[in-house]
């Protein structure tokens, strides 16, 4: 078979499959045999009878057909078992495939994408559409082979037996075939927005499950109830209609079934009767075999039923997998070359995906030794610079440079391999405590583990928790206060004892006294490496060495605190709102 004569979904699992050819063929192989072994009874029954009605009584040898029957059962049933257990096995490996696939490349895809696409929906795809291709590979090739050989098997033997009767149990299969046709164009399309109802459903769900607590407090459960309801209603009358048309071309290839059968019965007994018609052995075979057929044509039902439900997750799992990330890194990237030491935005354009610019020039370099605070109103892109360097996001113009060295052309891993990052969302792991701290710093030491947790300001905090670094923490850490999960994901970062510390409002939820602990910390930790906080609390930059203020698309104002807060500008009015808030 010409791989490439297939349709795009097919080919995605041709290639999957293809991993496992060995095991694949002798599946198909043993499942040819079982179906073989399946028709055998019908062939020996014929023979039996034309025994019964060409031979005297008392004829012997009997026997041998009971005993050709009996091994035609026991090769059945190793055969089947044996397809059965291949295919499953081969479905279950090719599932794992997939997922890891789908994982690994959901981490390689652009932060945009991730942003913008439902965490359900994706879930959805690696979880639901992905079995739906493990039943694909289970059971729908064994149901193909099962088709094929029945029908095949049948055909040809009866055509070879006696081509009149094969003729009229064939007649009105072309029929069955425009049926099908018909079937499979209506369907698809049902089982396609079906599949992705469910995932939109997931998506629902999931963020409904995620904001519980936000719905118990402005008593939003009935509302939220609501969205669910519409969603799930939704992915209900899609599944329905897709079983509608279903329960629409059941009847008539059960009615063309019926016709051949019929055709068959009356027909065929006629002509058998007839001077120089058919054996009674044939026409016994025929009738056995024509029986036989129903099985086959309600498999064949189940199975374009399966194919087009294959056909509509293959192409979700596809539809993922062919993402091009515009910020991979590119074929010829080069690596970073020595620690970073110079960080520099050079005239910075960007503007998130269907937004007005948020950066119409940014600009600024940073060198090793420096504390860098960040600060600036609300929305002027604080993050989002961070995002810049982080590379999650690429600029439409200008250049970020590490060490002179485009951040674009490098490996991105070069560079964050030297990065500690805490975002202003920390996010922790379920898992131990141990386990989030050392995420990025597998080889920690107990010691280097006790100096970051001491520089965080989270020793005394682990200590205290009823199994220490053993204790785990739920999803995200919800059992943790916001200041605890801050303070981790800083004792994460600095476990890395990276050259580069960013700190995106991580320590807003920690109280003064312990905010002040950590910074005293911080400014000892400058010396050799790039730090850069942003805050809205301007009181945690004072002692920065200096602090790039942001407004207006880019930088408008430069330096350390005194000198800022003495000069008019965005600086001093927040540092005076700040000063007005009361506590
Ligand atoms: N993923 C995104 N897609 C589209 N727009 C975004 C995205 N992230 C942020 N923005 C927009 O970009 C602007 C700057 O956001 P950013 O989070 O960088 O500001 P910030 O200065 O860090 O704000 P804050 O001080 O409130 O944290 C905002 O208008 C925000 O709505």
């Amino acid at each position: 078979m010409r791989l490439f004569s297939l349709p795009p979904w097919l080919r995605l699992l041709a290639g999957y499959a293809s991993m496992y050819r060995t095991r694949v063929a002798v599946g198909i192989g043993c499942s040819t045999a079982a179906r073989v072994c399946d028709l055998l009874p019908m062939i020996i029954a014929g023979y039996a009878v034309n025994h019964i009605t060409s031979s005297p009584d008392g004829s012997t040898g009997f026997l041998a057909y009971g005993l050709a029957v009996f091994c035609a059962f026991g090769g059945l049933a190793i055969f089947q078992s044996s397809s059965d257990y291949l295919l499953a096995a081969v479905a279950q490996c090719i599932r794992h495939d997939i997922r890891m696939k789908l994982f690994a490349k959901i981490l390689a895809v652009d932060t945009e994408f991730i942003e913008a696409r439902s965490k359900g929906d994706l879930l959805s795809v690696v979880t639901n559409d992905v079995d739906v291709l493990n039943v694909f590979f289970s059971e729908t090739i064994a149901n193909l082979v099962r088709v094929v050989i029945s029908f095949a098997g049948t055909y040809g033997y009866l055509f070879w037996l006696d081509a009149r009767l094969a003729l009229i149990l064939a007649f009105p299969l072309p029929l069955a075939f425009l049926a099908m046709r018909l079937f499979s164009r209506r369907v698809q399309p049902q089982y396609l927005t079906s599949r992705r109802a469910v995932g939109r459903f997931a998506g629902t769900l999931e963020n409904s499950l995620q904001g519980i607590p936000v719905l118990r407090a402005y008593c939003a459960e009935q509302a939220e109830t609501d969205r669910l309801k519409k969603e799930s209603a939704f992915y209900r009358d899609t599944a329905v209609a897709a079983a509608k048309t279903r329960r629409n071309f059941i009847p008539i290839i059960y009615g063309i079934a019926g016709l051949s059968f019929a055709l068959l019965i009356g027909g065929g007994g006629w002509l058998t009767q007839q001077p120089g018609g058919p054996s009674l052995g044939a026409y016994t075979t025929c009738v056995l075999m024509g029986m036989r057929l129903v099985v086959p044509i309600f498999t064949l039902t189940f199975l374009i039923n399966q194919l087009q439900q294959a056909k509509a997750a293959a192409t979700r799992v596809r539809e993922l997998l062919f993402v091009t990330p515009r910020l991979a890194d590119p074929a010829d990237a080069t690596d970073l070359q020595g620690i970073p030491e110079t960080v520099r935005f050079h005239k910075i354009r960007f503007r998130y995906p269907n937004h007005p610019e948020l950066f119409s020039d940014l600009s600024f370099t940073i060198n090793k030794g420096e504390f860098i605070g960040i600060a600036g109103p609300t929305g002027a892109g604080k993050s989002s610079l961070i995002k810049l360097l982080l590379r999650f996001y690429g600029p439409n113009s200008g250049q970020i440079a590490i060490n002179g060295q485009n951040l674009e052309e490098l490996a991105a891993a070069s560079f964050r391999k030297h990065v500690g990052y805490v975002s202003q969302h920390p996010f922790l792991f379920h898992g131990t405590v141990l386990d989030n701290l050392c995420l990025g710093s597998p080889e920690a030491t107990d010691a280097e583990i006790q100096q970051a947790l001491r520089q965080a300001g989270a020793e005394e905090m682990v200590r205290a928790l009823p199994q220490g670094l053993h204790t785990i923490l739920g999803d995200q850490g919800d059992t943790l206060s916001g200041g605890q999960k801050q303070r981790l994901s800083l004792a994460r970062a600095l476990l890395r004892d990276p050259e580069v510390l960013i700190l995106d409002e991580a320590t807003s939820a920690v109280d003064p006294a312990t905010e002040s602990i950590i910074h005293t910390n911080l400014m000892g930790l400058r010396k050799n490496r790039i730090i850069i906080a942003v805050a809205h609390r301007l009181s945690t930059l004072t002692s920065c060495d200096r602090i790039l203020v942001m407004d207006q698309g880019g930088i408008v104002q430069e330096g350390p605190h005194r000198q800022l807060v003495s000069q008019e500008g965005v600086y001093q009015t927040l540092w005076q709102a700040l000063q007005e808030t009361p506590c």
